[in-house]
């Protein structure tokens, strides 16, 4: 037996919560906007007008006060996680948040034991692309050894452009933030050590970036890991993966859409950025959540199905290192977590 419908607060009705909105109005069953949380009141009216019978409120505090959810998606800017994670754990809901869990390993820790404390694994971490179909396809191929083990991954994340408030730490803690999620997951290893390398700089990126960069990481099973990070590449969004197997290479991500041959030519769709290219993940992803979720209330299953506040910890860890490495192009940095509390085993 299933919670009845589950009452949705969107926290954050910027790029991402608008997204988040019109997604779960028009393609998630199980599930309605009942609140949006958004001080700036232009964007609150605009998401309430995408959400039939959703109640505007400018902070967390008074959407639970007037008990109008059930469970709460919070799109607010990374550094604001912690502040909404918190009253929200206290009231017990289950939780998707957007990457990252938070932006430091010390507020993701004080996380992990606000929710240790609320008895129960209520955080999902919005790392999508763990429900991309062609990822969990090569996933599949890395656990099945039906093309030998995985030797190495020559990764490419490409974004056309990047907004003003994008600065350089963010490529790795805004950006490769997703690669230092999905990659071990891929590859069922742990990450164990970060470096970059700065090539050419491209002269069409924003004077404030020194980028593209290539990330190398070493994972604990062997696995070496090569990733293009680029944020000016103009002609479109693109993240691909190639991994190298004993008896075979796969690839995903390079085409979107139609292939057209005509007039001489070959031409393929090229997504413009990441809300098309990972539709069908955020799609996926919010199902997901939303029937876990609904498990959870009804007390027949966990809230949570899919990376959980550890991976998020993990993932903090794993990008302050990479900042560190980031800042010192060339130099090997090691990346260790504490033991993992029982209650995340
Ligand atoms: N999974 C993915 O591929 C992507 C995830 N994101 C993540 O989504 C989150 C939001 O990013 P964007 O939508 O791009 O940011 P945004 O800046 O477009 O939107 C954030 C919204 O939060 C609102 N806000 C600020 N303080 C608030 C508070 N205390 N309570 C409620 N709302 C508040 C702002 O007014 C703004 O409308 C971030 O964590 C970001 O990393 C963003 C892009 C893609
Ligand atoms: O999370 C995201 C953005 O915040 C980030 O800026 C992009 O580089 C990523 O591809 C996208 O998925």
């Amino acid at each position: 037996m299933t919670a009845a419908e589950l009452r949705i607060g969107v926290i954050g009705a910027g790029a991402m919560g608008s997204d988040h909105i019109k997604r779960i109005t028009r393609r998630i069953s199980g599930a309605r906007v009942s609140a949006v949380v958004e001080p700036d009141e232009t964007r609150a009216q605009t998401a309430v007008q995408n959400a039939p019978g959703a109640q505007a409120f400018g902070r967390i505090e008074d959407a639970l006060e007037a008990g109008a959810v059930d469970a709460v998606l919070i799109a607010t800017p990374g550094f604001l996680h912690e502040a909404v994670l918190l009253p929200a754990l206290e009231a017990k809901l289950p939780i998707l948040c957007e990457k990252p869990l938070t932006p430091d390993p010390e507020s993701s820790w004080r996380v992990l034991e606000a929710e240790q404390a609320s008895g129960a694994r209520r955080i999902q971490v919005g790392f999508m692309r763990r429900f991309d179909p062609e990822y969990r396809q090569l996933r599949e191929l890395v656990s099945a050894g039906t093309a030998g083990e995985l030797l190495m991954v020559r990764a490419a994340h490409r974004n056309a452009s990047v907004p003003e408030q994008y600065q350089q730490d963010m490529l790795i803690t805004d950006s490769v933030v997703h690669e230092l999620d999905v990659l071990p997951w891929l590859a069922g290893a742990e990450l164990r050590s970060l470096e970059v390398k700065l090539p050419r700089r491209n002269s069409l990126t924003p004077e404030r970036l020194q980028e593209p960069i290539l990330v190398l990481m070493e994972l604990s099973n062997g696995v070496l890991v090569d990733l293009e990070m680029n944020v000016s590449v103009q002609f479109g969004y693109q993240v691909t993966t190639e991994a190298v197997f004993e008896s075979g290479v796969a690839r995903i991500g390079e085409n979107a859409g139609l292939q057209l041959w005509q007039a001489g030519r070959t031409g393929t769709g090229v997504d413009a950025d990441f809300t098309t290219r990972f539709a069908t993940a955020y799609d996926e992803q919010v199902q997901r959540w939303v029937d876990a979720a609904r498990a959870g209330l009804a007390g027949t299953g966990s809230f949570v199905d899919g990376p959980d506040a550890w991976d998020g910890y993990r993932v903090a860890v794993a990008c302050q290192q990479g900042v560190k490495a980031l800042h010192a192009p060339g130099t090997r940095v090691e990346v260790e977590l504490p033991e993992r509390p029982a209650f995340y085993r």
